[in-house]
Order: structure tokens, then C-alpha cells, then sequence
């Protein structure tokens, strides 16, 4: 492992990976990776994930091509300098922002959407000119393995590594020194992954989990709200990190959001919900007993059925949730919704405030200004009102979580960001002793007035006008000494 890190530290030190051309060409190589393997690929997540190879295109091919479109796009623009405002003592020099990449970089990703959140991370990495080892799930290992066969076929192999394993094998790497690490998954091993980065001082972003609340007004279209949250909880088995993880509303909604759940389960997935190809099955065992578990005791509207051996759960709806249940402690990562009564959106809003801070927060009405109200009075990592999942699919929104959700973000812009370092650099010239002479000692009051009046001085329009002719009496006496 030590091996493999420092050759890649030692491409990255060659400055192979910075020229923009090399990380568009990489891109590139990247994106015909994806089309002339699709077939590869699609079969892999489906073989992971019991799901279709239509479903695995919609849900992962198509966000990473749009993402390595959108890099392509803007990588002139988002790794050019930008310039800074510049003070009145600093007018003359060159002030700007200038990206710059991070060095070696570790992606560890998890195995519920397992080619987007290795391949959407890389694609961030390379735009910034890193060098980058990925680690996906051992728990998706089709996609693992094909990852570790197709990456090597395309990008620069000394730049970018694939590392495949467990626990041992993570651990192992985690020991490494690197100088940015992406993790997506749960909080207990984001504390492990933060602890080991923490020894090496190496920043992280870490994109994690929780439960995300979705509140649904009386004021509001039951029909469309019941079939876009029936969308987002039951697509690929409700193991998504965004999905909405419980229904709040009042008591007296209960009974219609059910039966509309109920309707558009059927309208999607048919009468024989097993036969359906849209619909997929818990990953492993262990998920399975521990999605069992959440059932235990509650009161189930529909759904409920389970298959020990092909992992199928079937869509779920738990109505009268007690708040202090199993399956309202812990993120339920499966097709079980629990709906929880609240007396009105104040009491949803201390709901939501009094456990820790989600993922993703939904809330549905008709009126605007109460979904501002929740917005604005509760925290979470993204929200999409009126609908589920959707912010995920904005690249121009930064995706990640906050609190115990997680910390930093990616997608577009915001990738190419997380693994840049904003380098600020101030280009001075040899000339301009004379003001200069300001901060040079010995101080005296006179140098400290001009000092405050360059540095702190707030202007109105006139004192503007003023400035300006004073900086221009400045600069022409400057010029006058220093240069004729
Ligand atoms: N925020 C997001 O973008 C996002 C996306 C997907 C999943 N998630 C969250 O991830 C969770 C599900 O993923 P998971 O954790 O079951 O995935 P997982 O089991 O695939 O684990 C994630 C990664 O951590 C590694 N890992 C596991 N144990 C480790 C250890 N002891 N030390 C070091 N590395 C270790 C795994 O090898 C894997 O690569 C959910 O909470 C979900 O909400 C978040
Ligand atoms: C023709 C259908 C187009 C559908 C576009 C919607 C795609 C949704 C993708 C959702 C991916 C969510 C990944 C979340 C990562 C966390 O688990």
C-alpha cells in the first residue's frame, strides 16, 4: 500500500497530472470508458443490486456522463485564476485566486449507488489535477472488481489507482498519508475515516447518512406529492443516503397519504411487485435481518412482506410511528416509511430540530412561504421542496450533509473546489519604496494615521471622488520619484 502511495506521489510530483490538457484528455478517456464498457457496467450494477440495466442507467450512468460533460465544459474557467480585490496599499500589485491540486487523493465509496460515488468523486480529482487512489465497497463487489479491470484500461496507471478490499484492506490504506480523502458512508465509519485522516492532518470531506424528514402540509396536492415521495423511498429499495426516511403530518392526512402510497406502488411496480423490474432487493443478508428488526412491533398499513432468499422486502408503509421506536432511532436504508402524527408544522419543525441534523429535508404545500418558514427554520444538508432526491441532480448545487450528516460537498463546480486548494497570491513589484516606507520601522503616529486611512477607511460617494484624486496624486508623485 505505502508502495503504491508514493508512486503515485512521485507522478504527482512530475507535474504530469496539472496541464489542463492532460486532465481534459483523462476526462476524455473517461467518458469512452463509460460508453464502449456501458454493457459492462450496467450488468455489473445490476448484478450488485438486483436491479435492471434500464434503472442502472438512469440512476448512475447518466449522472456521471453529465458530470464529466459539465468538467470538460468548464475546466478552463473553473482552473483559471481569479482575481481578488485588491486594498488601497496593494492597488498597484496583482492580487488573484489560483487553484491548484491537492496532491494524492483517497475516494472511498459505498455500495449503494457503487459506480456513481467512486466515478463522480474521480471525475472531480482529476479535473483539479490530482493524482487519486479509489477504494469502492467490498459490498458491491461486481462493480468493485470491474472498476479495478476497466480504470487501468484508460486513465494514466501511475496517476490513478483502484484499491479493492475490506475492512483490513481500508484500514491498511487509511494509514497512508494523503492529502484529501472523500468518504460516503455511515457515521460510525466517517468517525474512523476522520480519526486516521486526522493523524496525517489530511482534510476530509465526509458524505454520510441520516434520517431525512418529509413533511407534508394539509394545504397541499396529496396526489402528487404521495407519487414523487413513493418514487424517491422505494427506488432501488430505499437504499438511498437521500431518500425520505419518514413521513411527518397531521393525524388527520394519515389515512389518504396511505392509500395514495398504496396506489402508486401498484401503478409502478404492478400487481406482483416481485416480478416487477423496477423494483430491487436489500443488498446482503445482515441489511435484510436488520430491516426485519424495524418492522418488529409496528403497525403496518401495507407492504410488510418479506423473502429471506432472494432479500425482498416489499414497499412499506408504517402508520402511528411511535417517535421513540427502533425505526425511528436509526436511518432505515429500505422500503419501510414510517409516517409520524404531528399537530402542525411548528411541531414538525421541533421534530425535526430535536434529532440530529439530515441529509436531505422534503417538505410539501402548496404554500410557499411555509416551506421558506422550514427551510429557514431547521438545518439539513440539502432540501428539495415539493419533491424528493431531486437537489442531487443539480450540479450547480453543492450535494453533501452537515452535522452529523456530514461535512464539505462535491458535484460539479463544487468538486472540482473540494479537491482544489485556492492558493491566494499577492505579485508585487521592486519599485515602490516610497509608500512602502509606511510599514517599515521605526513606526510613528503620522505612519499609523496613513496606515488606518489606506486600510480602514470607508468611503461615501464624494469621499470616493476625493480618493480617487488623492490616489492619483499618489501614484503620479510615486511614479514620479521611483521611475524618471
Ligand atoms: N452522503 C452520501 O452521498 C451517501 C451516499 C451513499 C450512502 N451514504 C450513507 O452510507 C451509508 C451506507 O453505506 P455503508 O456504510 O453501509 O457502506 P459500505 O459498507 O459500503 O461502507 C462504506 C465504505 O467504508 C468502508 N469501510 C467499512 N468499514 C470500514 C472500517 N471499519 N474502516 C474503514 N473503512 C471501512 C467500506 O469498505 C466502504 O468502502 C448510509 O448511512 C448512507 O446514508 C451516504
Ligand atoms: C429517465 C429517468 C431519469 C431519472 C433521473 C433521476 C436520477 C436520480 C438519481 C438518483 C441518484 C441518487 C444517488 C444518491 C446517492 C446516495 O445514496
Amino acid at each position: 500500500m505505502e508502495r503504491q502511495v508514493q508512486r503515485l506521489r512521485q507522478a504527482f510530483r512530475s507535474g504530469r497530472s496539472r496541464p489542463l490538457r492532460f486532465r481534459q484528455q483523462q476526462l476524455e478517456a473517461l467518458r469512452r470508458m463509460v460508453q464502449e464498457r456501458e454493457e459492462d457496467i450496467l450488468a455489473a450494477i445490476a448484478a450488485d443490486l438486483s436491479k435492471s440495466k434500464l434503472n442502472a442507467y438512469s440512476h448512475e450512468v447518466i449522472t456521471i456522463l453529465g458530470e464529466i460533460d459539465f468538467m470538460l465544459a468548464n475546466l478552463p474557467e473553473l482552473a483559471s485564476a481569479k482575481p481578488a480585490k485588491k486594498n488601497l496599499l496593494t492597488m498597484l500589485d496583482e492580487a488573484y485566486l489560483q487553484p491548484e491540486p491537492l496532491g494524492v487523493v483517497l475516494i472511498i465509496g459505498a455500495w449503494n449507488y457503487p459506480f456513481v460515488l467512486i466515478m463522480q468523486p474521480l471525475v472531480g480529482a482529476i479535473a483539479a489535477g490530482n493524482a487519486a487512489i479509489v477504494k469502492p465497497s467490498e459490498l458491491s463487489e461486481n462493480t468493485a472488481k470491474l472498476l479495478a479491470k476497466l480504470l487501468p484500461q484508460y486513465l494514466d496507471q501511475d496517476l490513478y489507482a483502484v484499491v479493492n478490499g475490506g475492512v483490513a484492506e481500508t484500514t491498511e490504506l487509511l494509514k497512508q498519508r494523503f492529502d484529501h480523502i472523500l468518504y460516503t458512508g455511515n457515521t460510525a465509519v466517517g468517525k474512523i475515516v476522520m480519526e486516521a485522516a486526522a493523524k496525517h492532518l489530511t482534510p476530509v470531506t465526509l458524505e454520510l447518512g441520516g434520517k431525512s424528514p418529509c413533511y407534508i402540509d394539509r394545504d397541499c396536492d396529496l396526489d402528487v406529492a404521495c407519487r414523487r415521495i413513493t418514487w424517491g423511498k422505494y427506488m432501488n429499495c430505499g437504499q438511498t443516503c437521500i431518500a425520505p426516511d419518514y413521513v411527518l403530518c397531521e393525524a388527520s392526512l394519515q389515512d389518504q397519504i396511505i392509500q395514495k402510497i398504496k396506489e402508486t406502488v401498484k401503478e409502478f411496480y404492478g400487481e406482483n411487485i416481485k416480478e416487477s423490474p423496477d423494483y430491487e432487493r436489500i443488498v446482503n443478508l445482515r441489511h435484510f435481518k436488520r430491516l426485519q428488526g424495524l418492522l418488529e412491533g409496528q403497525k403496518i398499513a401495507f407492504g410488510g412482506e418479506t423473502d429471506e432468499v432472494t432479500r425482498y422486502i416489499a414497499p412499506t408503509v408504517l402508520t402511528d410511528v411511535d417517535p421513540n421506536s427502533k425505526v425511528m432511532q436509526e436511518e432505515i436504508f429500505g422500503p419501510i416509511l414510517p409516517i409520524v402524527s404531528v399537530k402542525n408544522v411548528d411541531e414538525a419543525i421541533s421534530f425535526i430540530n430535536d434529532r440530529e441534523k439530515p441529509l436531505a429535508l422534503y417538505v410539501f404545500s402548496h404554500n410557499n412561504k411555509l416551506i421558506k418558514r422550514v427551510i429557514e427554520e431547521t438545518s439539513s444538508g440539502g432540501v428539495t421542496g415539493n419533491d424528493v432526491i431531486m437537489h442531487f441532480t443539480v450540479n450547480s448545487l453543492p450535494f453533501g450533509g452537515v452535522g452529523a450528516s456530514g461535512m464539505g460537498a462535491y458535484h460539479g463546480k463544487y468538486s472540482f473546489d473540494t479537491f482544489s486548494h485556492q492558493r491566494p497570491c499577492l505579485l508585487k513589484g521592486l519599485k515602490g519604496e516610497s509608500v512602502n516606507k509606511l510599514r517599515y520601522p521605526p513606526n510613528s503616529q503620522s505612519k499609523l494615521g496613513w496606515a488606518k486611512f489606506l486600510l480602514l477607511k470607508k468611503f461615501n460617494r464624494a469621499g470616493l471622488l476625493t480618493l480617487l484624486v488623492t490616489c492619483l496624486a499618489v501614484v503620479a508623485a510615486v511614479f514620479i520619484k521611483e521611475y524618471l
